[in-house]
């Protein structure tokens, strides 16, 4: 069940290493790390593990100050961790629970109490994944849903505001597409959709795609210049025309606009790019207009 799902097990003792991982054999994929440091280094690295089994008495860094560090790092601070420590004070076990362990397992270890715990907290990572999948992306395209969309504006607002960074927002809708279903079923329509998704998808860290509804997506460009948004935002339109899925010819529209003065909240920057999406679709659509 658990296949997919991985476990780091950390431990400066490569006999201990070999021991749990006899113990958590077959219910999962497994890595390695021998130190603190190269436990921080795996835990942020995609894949990422799905659970961390972690040794406390370490030298250079202790499995606490490791845990520490991994639940202070957004990246890594929802990664389950067990400690394993031969460490048996109620103390220990408080201190290791308090500062974010899942749970705490004691040496010497039975192998069968590792693997029934292993496994309990990957079930619950698999369904905390499910939950987020459902909660955070858009179930046909794969891309953030606008509730994602929503929270990520606001931050991405926010830190464009207090660093004086730019922010663009592009609306984007199909054009046409009633059509498309109209003429080619609903089943089509939705494919069309997944390879408009595809498209809009931009692999770029400065760059958040959601599908906020119906046949309707937000692209959010943050610290991105005049002259690089724009040239972004015209090779989606040429991206989109040239896809002709099932020999259909699907364009879009966009509406741009870059975060000013007036823009009090997202809200108001997102309308004014619908405005400039609206024009868009009056001047003849599969183009661009940008707010004012
Ligand atoms: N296949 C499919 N269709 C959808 C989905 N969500 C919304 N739609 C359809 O998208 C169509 C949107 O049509 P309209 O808002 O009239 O706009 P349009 O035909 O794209 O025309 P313009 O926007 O004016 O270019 C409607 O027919 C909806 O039923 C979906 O998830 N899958």
């Amino acid at each position: 069940m658990f296949n997919k799902q991985t476990v780091l097990i950390v431990d400066d003792s490569p006999s201990i290493l070999k021991m749990l991982a006899s113990c958590i054999k077959g219910l999962c994929q497994m890595k390695t790390a021998h130190s603190g440091r190269e436990c921080l280094e795996i835990a942020a690295q995609i894949p990422q593990p799905d659970l961390i089994l972690l040794d406390v008495s370490m030298p250079e860094m202790d499995g606490y100050e490791v845990c520490e560090q991994l639940k202070m790092n957004p990246v890594t601070a929802a990664i389950p961790v067990i400690f394993v420590t031969g460490l048996q004070g109620e103390k220990d076990e408080e201190k290791g629970l308090m500062i974010g362990a899942v749970d705490y397992i004691t040496k010497p270890f039975r192998p069968a109490i590792v693997a029934a715990r292993v496994s309990t907290h990957l079930t619950i990572k698999l369904q905390q994944d499910k939950l987020n999948q459902l909660a955070f992306y858009d179930q046909l395209t794969g891309l953030y849903n606008r509730h994602y969309l929503m929270d990520v504006a606001k931050q991405k607002m926010q830190a464009s505001q207090q660093q004086q960074h730019p922010l663009w927002v592009l609306m984007i809708d199909v054009d046409h597409f009633k059509s498309i279903n109209d003429n080619h079923g609903h089943s089509v329509g939705d494919l069309v959709l997944q390879q408009v998704g595809e498209a809009l998808a931009i692999d770029d860290e400065t760059a958040v795609t959601a599908r906020s509804g119906g046949e309707e997506f937000v692209i959010l460009f943050d610290q991105c210049e005049d002259e690089e948004a724009f040239n972004k935002a015209i090779l989606l339109l040429d991206a989109v025309e040239s896809l002709n899925p099932h020999k259909i010819n699907v364009t879009i529209s966009i509406g741009m606009a870059k975060i000013s003065e007036q823009d009090k909240d997202f809200d108001s920057l997102l309308k004014r790019a619908d405005i400039a999406l609206y024009k868009a679709k009056e001047n003849g659509r599969n183009r661009l207009e940008l707010a004012f």
